[in-house]
């Protein structure tokens, strides 16, 4: 053998291990692949989001506790207060300004692949006349959803949240076929923190779409409006976010501990760190004379309390319910007045939301406005699986 043929046998041969080795890596890797996919551990997507009308941040909170591989590119509101409560919460201030001045070009600039979406609802309540896609409070929505098509980087997951009343809307139907242009297939639910095991009515309306080629977990359900939750038990990560049936009692929403009183009573004053700070939350008997029989009142027993709009504190008809603070042994026989009523704190309101307890508001932010804020946002023990599901793929 020619020194020459010696070369190029021994590099033939180190050619031959290095192709046999590099074989054996990319098997070994496919088969970690396989086995990551298997056990559910394959890399997943950070997904790019914008957070329309953003507020307090009911959004955010939802995709955190939702566990959903996300970074929040940008959030936008008008409201500066809603602003201040937001930056004090997630140390950012999201785009403040009116929505409606967003142009495509201003969009594709955040390179975002999710959007989540809770526009003002007043079109669509009694109280805001219902004018639906003409009130103009509806229209930087709808002027939202119709820059999609000209994007060069479309979403391609949407999340839209509203009152009830709006699936029946023509900004609805709208939407719907905005979507359906291009290329989104949608599942839609009508769902309370209740089905979650909250004792808190707030029945709202959700829009889950995904932009094919994606599907959803369970496609059965494309097309459908559902008013159970049962399909978002079904994915892969759902085991944090448990079905509950059964409701926990209002007390473990309280912000201050019961005392047992006198004859069985429970006197729930304890807690509160003055006279002042308790007198700032009872009714005053006069609206108790006036209201008295429009009021909805819950005991710290109850296992449901009613939906606190954002003109709780300011008005009692309809706005939310309100805690007896003594607990009679007899309620039908006990008078309003001895009930000694209170209306719930931010604290507890914002418990009832499913908020996490390390939210707060900042120091200015007046008692009003804290019940104002809370009342536009959502509950986070019912989008977060919602979100999960969304962002779940099949
Ligand atoms: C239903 S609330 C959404 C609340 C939010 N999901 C939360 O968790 O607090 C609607 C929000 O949209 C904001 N908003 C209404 N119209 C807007 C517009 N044209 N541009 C920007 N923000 C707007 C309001 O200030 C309000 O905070």
């Amino acid at each position: 053998m020619t020194q020459q043929d010696f070369r190029f046998e021994k590099g033939l041969s180190e050619y031959k291990s290095f192709k046999a080795l590099n074989k054996q890596i990319t098997e070994h890797s496919l088969i970690i692949s396989l086995v990551m996919e298997e056990k559910g551990l394959r890399e997943e997507q950070t997904w790019r989001l914008l957070e329309f009308y953003s507020g307090i941040g009911g959004m955010r909170y939802s995709a955190i506790k939702a566990g959903v591989n996300a970074k929040m590119v940008e959030a936008f509101d008008i409201n500066d207060l809603a602003n201040d409560v937001y930056e004090h919460n997630f140390g950012h201030r999201p785009f403040q300004g009116n929505i409606q001045t967003l142009t495509a070009a201003d969009l594709d600039r955040y390179k975002a692949n999710a959007w989540l979406l809770s526009p003002p609802c007043q079109p669509y309540t009694r109280q805001g006349l219902q004018k639906q896609s003409a009130d103009a409070r509806a229209s930087s929505f709808l002027q939202i959803l119709e820059i999609i098509p000209q994007l060069m980087l479309p979403p391609s997951i949407l999340f839209v949240e509203n009152v009830v009343g709006f699936e029946t809307s023509d900004t609805h139907q709208k939407m719907i076929q905005i979507l359906k242009e291009s290329q989104f297939v949608t599942q839609e639910f009508i769902l309370s923190p209740l089905q979650f095991g909250v004792p808190y009515s707030r029945p709202r309306y959700f829009c889950l779409a995904k932009r094919k080629p994606l599907s959803f977990y369970k496609p059965e359900f494309n097309g459908q409006l559902l008013y159970v939750p049962e399909p978002l038990f079904s994915c892969k990560k759902s085991t944090s976010i448990s079905k509950n049936d059964e409701c926990l009692p209002i007390e473990r929403f309280l912000e201050f501990g019961n005392s047992k009183g006198e004859n069985g009573t429970f006197f729930q004053a304890n807690g509160f760190s003055d006279e002042d700070s308790l007198n700032q939350y009872l009714v005053p008997s006069n609206l108790i004379e006036r209201w008295g029989s429009a009021m909805d009142i819950v005991y710290p027993d109850s296992k449901r309390c009613c939906c606190f709009t954002k003109s709780y504190y300011r008005y009692v008809k309809g706005t939310g319910s309100l805690l007896a603070t003594i607990m009679p042994i007899t309620r039908d026989k006990t008078s309003l007045e001895e009930l000694c009523l209170r209306y719930f704190t931010p604290r507890e309101v914002s418990s009832l939301h499913s908020f996490p307890k390390e939210f707060e508001f900042p120091e200015h932010v007046t008692l009003r406005q804290r019940y104002a804020l809370l009342g536009n946002s959502l509950s986070v023990a019912v989008v977060a699986p919602l979100l999960r599901y969304l962002f779940s793929e099949p």
